[in-house]
């Protein structure tokens, strides 16, 4: 029960980037912890350390101070136990939809399982995300929502125990959008996955999330407030619509973001 209640577990983060122009403390005082299975949305103004954080748990960056864990081991290094998605998809080009799952499933099971075991896996990620069709396309052959679902088939195929997005619907068209992100609630209900995600969009995080970690601006970010959403699974966004408790958490992260934390004019310093 504790592990599951704090299945990642960051305490006490610290983050500076040292560059040629001197250090920049990007993230202070991160305490944070997510509970197996759970859904966290990280939302902020541009700058204010997201991707950072995000970078953090995938163990592609480490931190100046602090620890992180995940399932009780310190994060020390990237992980296919926590595999990320990217805003722009990150698929190798010369590569069919399903060599590029292939791929991912390879380096996790080649060595454990057997061909056979590796392309039931392969094709099970493509059904899952609708694309069993599309295989045989590569990247430039299909679009950018289908591009997208790529990424997060082979994100899933590795079974991670968490999978990190990082706005990973940012570069799409509103509808497509939208579809995606009922793809990803039926996927995440079915494959009881935890997620951390890095999102933009007050709807998206209130649609999506268990909690909703909202964070002040940098330099020096960190977590300025946590809400917690209360609406029941499975969630349709057209009923979601006309809930008033939906529009009640829509307005306290507007209000986090646009009271609280209204952006300072930082760029036309
Ligand atoms: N490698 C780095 N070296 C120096 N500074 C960095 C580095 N990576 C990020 N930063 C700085 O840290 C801060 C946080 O960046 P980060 O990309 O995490 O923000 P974000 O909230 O994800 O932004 P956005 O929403 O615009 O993607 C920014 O001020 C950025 O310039």
């Amino acid at each position: 029960m504790d592990m599951h209640n704090k299945f990642i577990d960051i305490n006490e983060v610290e983050m500076m980037f040292h560059t040629k122009k001197g250090s920049f403390h990007a993230l202070r005082d991160i305490n944070l912890t997510v509970q197996k299975g759970e859904f966290i949305t990280l939302i902020g103004h541009s700058g204010c350390g997201k991707s950072t954080l995000l970078n953090l748990i995938a163990g592609l960056l480490k931190p100046s101070d602090g620890l992180l864990l995940c399932a009780n081991r310190e994060i020390a290094g990237p992980s296919p136990e926590r595999s990320v998605v990217f805003q722009n998809h990150s698929l190798l080009p010369w590569l069919t939809c399903y060599e590029n799952i292939f791929l991912g499933v390879e380096r996790v099971f080649g060595a454990t399982e057997n061909r056979t075991q590796l392309r039931d896996r392969t094709r099970a990620a493509l059904a899952l995300v609708g694309l069993t069709a599309a295989e045989s396309k590569r990247p430039n052959e299909i679009s950018g929502g289908m591009k997208q679902r790529v990424g997060i088939a082979r994100a899933l195929a590795m079974e991670p125990k968490v999978l990190l997005m990082d706005e990973p619907f940012g570069a799409l068209d509103a509808l497509t959008r939208a579809h995606l992100q009922d793809e990803l609630l039926k996927i995440v209900a079915k494959t009881e996955s935890t997620v951390v995600m890095v999102t933009h969009d007050v709807d998206e995080a209130v649609l999506l999330s268990d909690r909703i970690v909202m964070m002040t601006n940098g330099p020096a970010a960190t977590i300025g407030e946590i809400l917690e959403v209360k609406l029941a699974r499975p969630r349709e966004r057209v009923a979601l619509a006309q809930d008033a408790r939906y529009s009640e958490y829509r307005t306290a992260v507007l209000e986090f973001l646009y009271r609280k934390q209204a952006h300072p004019a930082r760029e036309a310093a």
